[in-house]
Parts: C-alpha cells; sequence; structure tokens
C-alpha cells in the first residue's frame, strides 16, 4: 500500500456498480486497504447491495448510499432515517426543496450525511431544456445549491465543472461531492460535465466519486492508487 494518508483516501469513493454482489466484493478485496470508502447505486441495491452496504460498515469502510430519493415527504423522512440507523455514511436524495427538508428530518440527530443530487453530471443545457426545464444546467445548479443549504442537509452532489460555484454557495462547512471525475485520458463514457480528479479538488470538492476509471480499469490497484496520488498532490 502507498504512503497516502486516511485523509485522501477518504476523498475518493469508488463507485461499486456491478450487477452482482460477488463481483462488487471481489474489487472490494482487491483493493484492500487502498480504497476506504465505496459507493452502492441502483444496480447493485436492487442486486443484494444493501446486506453488502451492512458488511462493508462492519467492516471499518465508509459507505455512501446513492439512492437518489424523491418521493413524498414521509416516505424519504422514514427511507433516510432507515439509512441513518444502519450507520450509512452518506445518502443522496434529488435537490427538490421539499424531498430535501424530509430527508434532513429523518438525518437529524445522526451523522448520516444527505446531499441533494442538482443536476446529474451525465445532463446539458439540451438535456435539461429536452426535460421541459427552462433554465440550464449552471442556474439549475446554483438554484438546487441554495435550496440545500436552506433544507438544512449536509451538501450536494453535484459535477466537478460546478464545484467552485457550489463551494461558493454552501460555504466551508457544506459538503461538495462530485462524480464525472476522469483522469486525464480517460474515457468519459456517457459523462458530459468532467474534470480530472486534481482540478475537482482544486475546485472546491470534498469528495470525488469515481467508477469506471477503476472498475474498468485494467489493473484496479493500479487505476486507485494513480487516483489517489493525483488528489495527495492536489
Ligand atoms: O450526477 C451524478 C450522480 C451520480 N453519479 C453516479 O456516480 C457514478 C459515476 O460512475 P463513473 O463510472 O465514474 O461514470 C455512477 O455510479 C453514477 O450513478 C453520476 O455519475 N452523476
Amino acid at each position: 500500500m502507498s504512503l497516502v494518508d486516511a485523509k485522501v483516501r477518504d476523498r475518493m469513493i469508488v463507485a461499486l456498480d456491478y450487477p452482482n454482489v460477488s463481483a462488487a466484493e471481489a474489487l472490494v478485496w482487491q483493493l484492500g486497504d487502498i480504497v476506504t470508502f465505496y459507493k452502492i447505486g441502483l444496480e447493485l441495491s436492487i442486486a443484494g447491495g444493501l446486506d453488502l452496504a451492512a458488511d462493508l460498515i462492519g467492516a471499518g469502510k465508509k459507505v455512501f448510499l446513492d439512492l437518489k430519493l424523491h418521493d413524498i415527504g414521509n416516505t424519504v423522512e422514514r427511507a433516510t432515517a432507515a439509512a441513518a440507523e444502519r450507520g450509512v455514511h452518506i445518502l443522496t436524495v434529488h435537490a427538490y426543496p421539499q424531498t430535501m427538508a424530509a430527508a434532513a428530518r429523518g438525518a437529524k440527530g445522526s451523522p448520516l450525511e444527505v446531499l441533494g443530487v442538482t443536476v446529474l453530471t451525465s445532463y446539458d443545457d439540451t438535456d435539461l431544456a429536452t426535460a421541459g426545464y427552462r433554465m440550464g444546467v449552471t442556474d439549475t445548479v446554483r438554484l438546487r445549491a441554495g435550496q440545500a443549504r436552506e433544507a438544512g442537509i449536509a451538501g450536494v452532489i453535484c459535477a466537478p465543472t460546478d464545484a467552485a460555484m457550489v463551494r461558493a454557495i454552501l460555504g466551508p462547512d457544506g459538503r461538495v461531492v462530485t462524480p464525472g471525475v476522469r483522469p486525464k485520458g480517460a474515457d468519459v463514457g456517457d459523462q458530459k460535465r468532467v474534470a480530472t480528479p486534481a482540478q475537482a479538488i482544486a475546485a472546491g470538492a470534498d469528495r470525488i466519486v469515481v467508477g469506471r476509471p477503476v472498475t474498468a480499469a485494467a489493473d484496479p490497484v493500479a487505476a486507485a492508487e494513480a487516483i489517489l496520488a493525483e488528489l495527495a498532490g492536489a
């Protein structure tokens, strides 16, 4: 294992986007102590990932449950409280005021960090217009970051290209977590608003989320180490 300190390791969240638990467990085993923080999203949650979340927490890892909740307030509040009870570190909800306020109530008194998803990193202005939004990406992210602060949740998910603006809105204590991160030269895939790990941190992100740059790498350990080294120097 390299000499990257624990604080830097916690800045990188690896997305376990796998169709089954055994594939996810194999990567966790391979990465060992290098990675301290894992994200479990929709695909793996449906395939038994919630039990894996409990196992990871039991093994001392931090878990980000990326469920992007959006429902009536009572449902969101209770689902958030259930995540808090299970020792999850981060939970996402869509950044709608009613949803964020409900999640804030559900997390109250617990260390769970609720983050509002502002505008997905796979969206650009044209995608928002097609979906019927009047505002473009920047204005929508700005609005939602302000609403997240007002709702009293921990912070937001945004693209690294939005991070500087969001940091200014949330202040030093707000949490800014950025997917859409690609090491230089890496395949962008379906992401549209991307930056490198170092650029994300320099723009004000607390943590970055990386999936395919690690999971699809020929050598995931080397890929994760390279990203950590870049974060350590950022
Ligand atoms: O706006 C968002 C919100 C969540 N995600 C999630 O992050 C990872 C990114 O994976 P990559 O393979 O590094 O693209 C993935 O699990 C998404 O569901 C996001 O990309 N953008």
